[in-house]
């Protein structure tokens, strides 16, 4: 089933925790809602299960308005962080929960229960647990269950808020592949939501980057990575360095650094901000390239198969990261406080359109490579 949600605003008492927001998702995707706290990412994935009502904008799935349907008349299945299980009901049980205390019009037999529980469990590969409780079994395994109760009822989508937010790394790493599995095998239409981009890049189809109550981008995970919106994407998205300077005729002076960005050519001189990622900085001990700057290391970390050397420019003193193979870092033979030259690949450099006196959007995203 796809999901529509259209100009939805949310308040608080005074506080709006959703500002006008859109989204499309297409039936079958799996889809991660990605900000940080607080931006509305639980919000909207209320709105959309119909435990909160919008002041303004609508929810349609598959094209039909059910803005004004009850939770139970959407039939979404929903996955909490902490999952909620019944304590004192056994696995079994607690999967089928959602289908016994249907009316009795509409509740199957014991006997569909019990097949329909037995292949969820099956599915969730959990099969001999069916009469243990929550509190034997491990924090992965209750996730799994919660997953189970939630598929149970045969929901049209699953809404999942920090599925996997309270487990340890292994056990995470593990259930997000277990997940993608999953998806894959029922095409069922899920929307996440992660604060974790890690998660976000490697589990979703497509990702909506959220803040402050707005969408800020929706791609798929290499689009929004390799071509960030915004400073804000560019910056939650993984490690980045900032470079300050000022764009002329599409140059972009950055210290004794030049760029040509080639398109958007404002007339006037503004400021610009230089964004690239650690390991799009090369580092060599003669100049390679005109834009070669000179940078002292001020100090070296080495984490397994990379290595983090935090650096300044001797130039304008900024201070920024690089991220080396361990081999490339054992060829060059680096050390603390020794002065390479470094090369900036791959820079994106963001102009204020108010200040360049363009049309929106609110940023013009330049990208000089070399
Ligand atoms: N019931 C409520 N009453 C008042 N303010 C609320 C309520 N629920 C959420 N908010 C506020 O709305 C904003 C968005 O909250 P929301 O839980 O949607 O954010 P989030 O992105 O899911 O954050 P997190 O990752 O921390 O869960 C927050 O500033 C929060 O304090």
């Amino acid at each position: 089933m796809s999901i529509e949600v259209v100009n939805i605003t949310k308040s608080y008492k005074n506080f709006t925790a959703l500002k006008d927001v859109s989204l499309q998702i297409p039936e079958g995707e799996l889809v991660a809602l990605l900000g940080p706290s607080g931006s509305g990412k639980t919000t909207l994935l209320r709105l959309i299960a119909g435990l909160e009502q919008p002041e303004q904008g609508s929810i349609l799935f598959n094209g039909e308005d059910n803005t004004d349907r009850d939770v139970r008349e959407r039939r979404v299945g929903f996955v909490f962080q902490h999952y909620a299980l019944f304590r004192h009901m056994n696995i079994f049980d607690n999967i089928a929960f959602g289908l016994t205390v249907r009316s009795r019009k509409t509740r199957p037999s014991k006997q569909e229960i019990h097949e329909r529980v037995h292949s969820l469990l099956k599915l969730v590969q959990l099969e001999g647990l069916a009469h243990r409780y929550p509190s034997q079994l491990s924090g992965g395994q209750r996730q799994r269950v919660a997953l189970a109760r939630a598929l149970a009822v045969e929901p049209k989508f699953l809404l999942l808020d920090e599925p996997f937010g309270a487990l340890d790394t292994k056990v995470r790493q593990e259930l997000r592949r277990w997940l993608r599995h999953l998806h894959g095998k029922l095409g069922l239409t899920i929307l996440f939501v992660t604060h974790d981009q890690e998660e976000a890049m490697e589990l979703a189809d497509q990702v909506v980057v959220m803040n402050e109550g707005r969408v800020e981008q929706v791609g798929p995970p290499e689009e929004i990575y390799n071509y960030p919106a915004n400073p804000f994407v560019y910056s939650f998205l993984g490690r980045v360095n900032l470079f300050r300077g000022r764009i002329q005729n599409g140059i972009v002076k950055l210290g004794e650094a030049e760029f040509e960005t080639g398109s958007v050519q404002q007339p006037g001189e503004y400021p610009a901000i230089g964004y690239m990622r650690p390991h799009d900085v090369e580092v060599s001990l003669t100049p390679k390239w005109e834009q070669s700057v000179q940078a002292q290391i001020r100090h070296i970390s080495p984490l397994g198969p990379i290595v983090r050397l935090d650096l300044k420019r001797l130039d304008t003193e900024e201070v920024f990261e690089a991220e080396l193979t361990r081999q490339r870092f054992t060829e060059l033979g680096l050390a603390e406080k020794a002065v390479v030259y470094v090369t900036l690949h791959n820079l994106s450099f963001y102009v204020d359109s108010q200040i360049a006196q363009a049309p929106s959007p609110a940023f013009i995203p330049l990208q000089a490579s070399i």
